[in-house]
């Protein structure tokens, strides 16, 4: 496995950098396989470099239609909840692109088959990822806290090692119920970038950049089987002693 640290100058140079390596890694992986998966994060970065997907001219560079599109987690909210994961990367790009709709594999909302049970609707995306973990592409977002996908230190969910997706309650950042994948099924991954900017980052990039413990830094324990790519800001990588 590689692990690969790119700095960018802002946050804005960092979403354009990275929707452009996106657009290239999603048509490679479909000129080799046919099509490409990507799973999204929310946040604001992870939203930022959708924006950028959308407006960049080599969007049509990939095929739309032969994406496989998942999310790594999920704010446990009724659906078109403008803080869902989901309704913010449709608005960013989803809703402006050719995508099979059959291929979008949205977290269940709180009040869709699974009703306000966060982990049956756990389960039930367990059953959607099964067999489908090793994406070309994971984004995933870094909290302050060292968060990633919405697994926060020391919660019930960095201890997970068997199940892939659970459901997670009293988050230190609103809102309090969630589902996410755990880090043991993202770390199936082909590629996992860990995208992040400010200087409210720099601690727990830092941490996890000098091989903090995932259960006190979680993001430290989000590694692709090909390749880690952090992405970052000069202001979140201010803390760090080297590459
Ligand atoms: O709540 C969440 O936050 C993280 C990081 O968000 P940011 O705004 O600080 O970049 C994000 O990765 C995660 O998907 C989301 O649910």
């Amino acid at each position: 496995m590689t692990r690969r640290v790119d700095v960018h100058p802002t946050p804005d140079a960092l979403a354009e950098a990275a929707a452009a390596l996106l657009l290239t890694r999603l048509a490679a992986a479909q000129a080799e396989r046919g099509s490409a998966s990507l799973a999204l994060t929310g946040g604001r970065t992870g939203i930022a470099v959708l924006e950028r997907v959308r407006d960049s001219p080599a969007r049509s560079s990939v095929d739309w239609s032969a994406v496989d599109i998942y999310w790594g987690d999920e704010r446990f909210l009724p659906a078109g909840d403008p803080e869902r994961n989901e309704t913010q990367a449709r608005a960013a790009l989803l809703d402006h692109i050719p995508v099979d709709p059959a291929r979008v594999h949205p977290m269940p909302p709180s009040d869709g088959d699974f009703g306000d049970d966060p982990d049956a609707a756990a389960a039930a995306y367990a059953a959607v990822v099964e067999g489908k973990l090793a994406f070309d592409v994971h984004l995933v977002g870094v909290g302050e806290e060292g968060h990633t996908l919405s697994v926060f230190p020391d919660s019930p969910a960095v201890h997970e090692t068997e199940r892939t997706v659970v459901a997670v309650r009293d988050c230190p950042k609103p809102p309090p119920t969630r589902v996410s994948l755990t880090l043991t099924a993202a770390r199936q991954s082909r590629e996992v970038w860990l995208m992040t900017t400010g200087a409210n980052k720099a601690e727990p990039v830092a941490a996890a950049l000098a091989g903090a413990s995932e259960v006190d830094i979680p993001a430290a324990g989000a590694r692709g089987k090909d390749l880690t790519l952090w992405l970052l800001d000069t202001d979140a990588a201010a803390g760090r002693r080297n590459g």
